[in-house]
């Protein structure tokens, strides 16, 4: 009998405080290879601090991460995860007085790569816009902007923080469409919203391709 599949990404009781304040406490997830997770819950919730936790931008207070069996606070292990993961946060570090152009394949030329930035831009309907100022696009463009560079900069994990605000509803679609292909390809996402986004359980994969809800309860206790 096969053994099941080392899931990639493990978050096990975690928990995080700000301030001195308990803002997420005991969550739990996995994620194997094709997995998707949608993150729901009220404002304030902790959507976004754990998926910068996940990101590794802050650390756990409690409890522990796993990348494919690793505990990520072990020595080293954190710059090799960094590599493979791509947060798409509410700060969309758009720079004005750079091209829409430059503002992807400055991001592809620090990962070392080529060539991934036009077909990014014209995937993301914003190709004609490669030679303008990032100061002139519009929200929704913006946010077109910074999904092209998860598509010309390639990453197995995706943390998605609203990745839907703004979009119209063909940008929806576009967004809807590139989680189905990256998580084909064996990616994996993790949607943070408050507006139902489209994914679904994949069959005939060589992976099992689920997704999940995770539903954050507001914690309003003081510390
Ligand atoms: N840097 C910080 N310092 C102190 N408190 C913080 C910090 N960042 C977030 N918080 C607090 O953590 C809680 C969770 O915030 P978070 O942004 O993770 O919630 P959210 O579920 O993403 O909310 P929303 O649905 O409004 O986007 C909030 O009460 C917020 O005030």
């Amino acid at each position: 009998m096969r053994s099941p599949p080392v899931p990639r990404l493990v978050a096990s009781r975690v928990a995080c405080m700000r301030s001195g304040r308990v803002v997420i406490r005991d969550v739990n997830m996995t994620l194997h290879e094709g997995g998707a997770m949608l993150l729901t819950g009220p404002n304030g919730s902790g959507k976004s601090t754990f998926l910068r936790l996940l990101a590794g931008f802050i650390k756990p207070s409690a409890g522990q991460l796993l990348w494919d069996g690793h505990d990520l606070s072990s020595p080293g292990l954190y710059d090799v995860y960094r590599t493979q993961v791509h947060l798409v946060g509410s700060k969309d570090a758009i720079k004005p007085q750079m091209s829409v152009y430059e503002n992807v394949h400055f991001w592809e030329l620090l990962e070392g790569l080529e060539g991934g930035t036009k077909p990014a831009l014209e995937y993301m309907g914003i190709g004609h816009y490669a030679d303008r100022d990032g100061a002139v696009l519009s929200l929704g463009q913006r946010k077109r902007l910074q999904l092209a560079r998860l598509l010309a900069i390639p990453r197995p994990l995706w943390l998605l923080d609203e990745p839907s605000v703004g979009l119209d509803s063909q940008g929806v679609q576009l967004l809807e469409q590139m989680i189905h292909s990256h998580r084909k390809e064996g990616g994996m996402a993790l949607v943070a919203t408050h507006v139902p986004v489209g994914l679904q359980d994949y069959q005939n994969l060589k992976f099992p391709a689920r997704y999940y809800s995770c539903l954050l309860p507001p914690i309003g206790r003081f510390v």
